[in-house]
């Protein structure tokens, strides 16, 4: 777990602007992380705030092109290209397109949904890491709102929705724990295969599954004590906005969880090459490197949608055991736990 001091400069980081490398504001103490860590950050971490890769850079959320001119001096600021006029009229022939979905993603995912519950099939990593990522969420969510993490039931009262939910894996353990539990996800099989499942279990039968997405739900204006979502924001197609719409969807004060893996060499070599291509956990082209984000990004990200990180831990896989235990090694895994400032 991030200490107070490397929070503390993760929050300077964002405050002044100024790139702080990831293993200063995420300091391992374990040396013989330093070396391989260093080497990773020299060669692959983002190197300065505005080399942030453009994918998570912020976006006006209204084209200036687009915006509508009122009063006659303006008007004569904005040229009238075809350009403009073209996108217009497109704007206005188009239903919203998600800012989400990521159609290559979304195939990637239906080829293999049937095999949610498959803890020997693509998604063993998930089943694997299932109990660390939930000793996380139940640990973070008590401390946030005040309740026992030893009692039976202790997210009971708790309104939480788990966004790209998939077959229901983590949703399942939050309701028996109490919650009052959403799981969305884009893909439809998912959300029937997460129903059958779900229904077995009169502990889990309440859970309310939809196939819809985070900013449908925003639209909707539904809002949630915590909203989780973990291993799904490097599959969408815009993080940023797909963050934003996360912290939407929290309640002020209102807790907001988000795992993932991050951008580096030994994220390269682990999660991609080792998990991929020799062990064969995952199909091969499961994740796109470039496409991974990495803690002070997911960090920078919420700051600009109002959530403020608290917490962030590595997860880390015991090869030998192969059990998952909670870190300060960021590296390859980690999960991110803000909290929604009341503004
Ligand atoms: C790697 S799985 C993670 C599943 C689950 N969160 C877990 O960790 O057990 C990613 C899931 O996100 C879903 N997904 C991808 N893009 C999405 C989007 N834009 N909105 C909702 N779900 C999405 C996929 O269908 C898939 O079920
Ligand atoms: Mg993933």
């Amino acid at each position: 777990m991030a200490s107070k001091e490397s929070l503390n400069l993760c929050r300077a980081f964002l405050s002044n602007n100024r790139y702080v490398p990831l293993r200063q504001s995420f300091p391992n103490p374990n040396p013989k992380f330093q070396v391989l860590n260093q080497v990773s950050s020299q060669l692959f971490q983002t190197r300065s705030y505005s080399e942030i890769p453009k994918h998570l850079q912020h976006k006006p959320s209204v084209d200036p092109t687009l915006v509508p001119t009122t009063s006659p001096a303006a008007e004569t600021l904005v040229p009238k290209t075809n350009e403009t006029q073209k996108k217009k009229k497109n704007i206005a022939n188009k239903a919203p397109v998600s800012s989400s979905l990521n159609a290559f993603e979304i195939a990637k995912f239906s080829a293999i949904a049937d095999t949610w519950w498959d803890s020997e099939g693509p998604f063993k990593p998930l089943h694997a890491m299932n109990p660390t990522r939930l000793a996380f969420v139940r640990s973070t969510l008590c401390r946030h709102f005040g309740k026992d993490p030893y009692c039976a039931r202790p997210l009971e009262g708790m309104k939480i929705i788990d966004v790209g939910c998939g077959g229901g894996i983590l949703s399942e353990p939050l309701a028996r724990m109490g919650a009052t539990v959403t799981g969305i996800d884009a893909i439809e099989k998912n959300i029937k295969i997460a129903g059958l499942h779900s229904e077995r279990d009169p502990a889990t039968s309440s859970i309310e599954y939809r196939c819809v997405t985070a900013e449908k739900l925003v639209e909707e204006e539904r809002m949630f004590d915590a909203v989780i979502a973990l291993e799904v924001i490097e599959h969408v197609a815009e993080p940023a906005d797909f963050c934003k719409s996360l912290a939407e969807l929290t309640v002020p004060n209102g807790a907001m969880l988000v795992s993932t893996i991050n951008r580096t060499i030994r994220s390269y070599a682990a999660a991609i090459v080792g998990a991929e291509y020799i062990l064969q956990w995952l199909p091969k082209g499961t994740h796109q490197w470039s496409s991974l984000v990495t803690p002070e990004e997911i960090a920078l990200i919420m700051h600009r949608s109002s959530i403020s990180v608290q917490e962030v831990a590595g997860m880390v896989l015991n090869p030998f055991t192969g059990k998952w235990v909670l870190s300060d090694d960021t590296s390859i895994n980690f999960i991110a736990y803000g909290t929604k400032n009341n503004l």
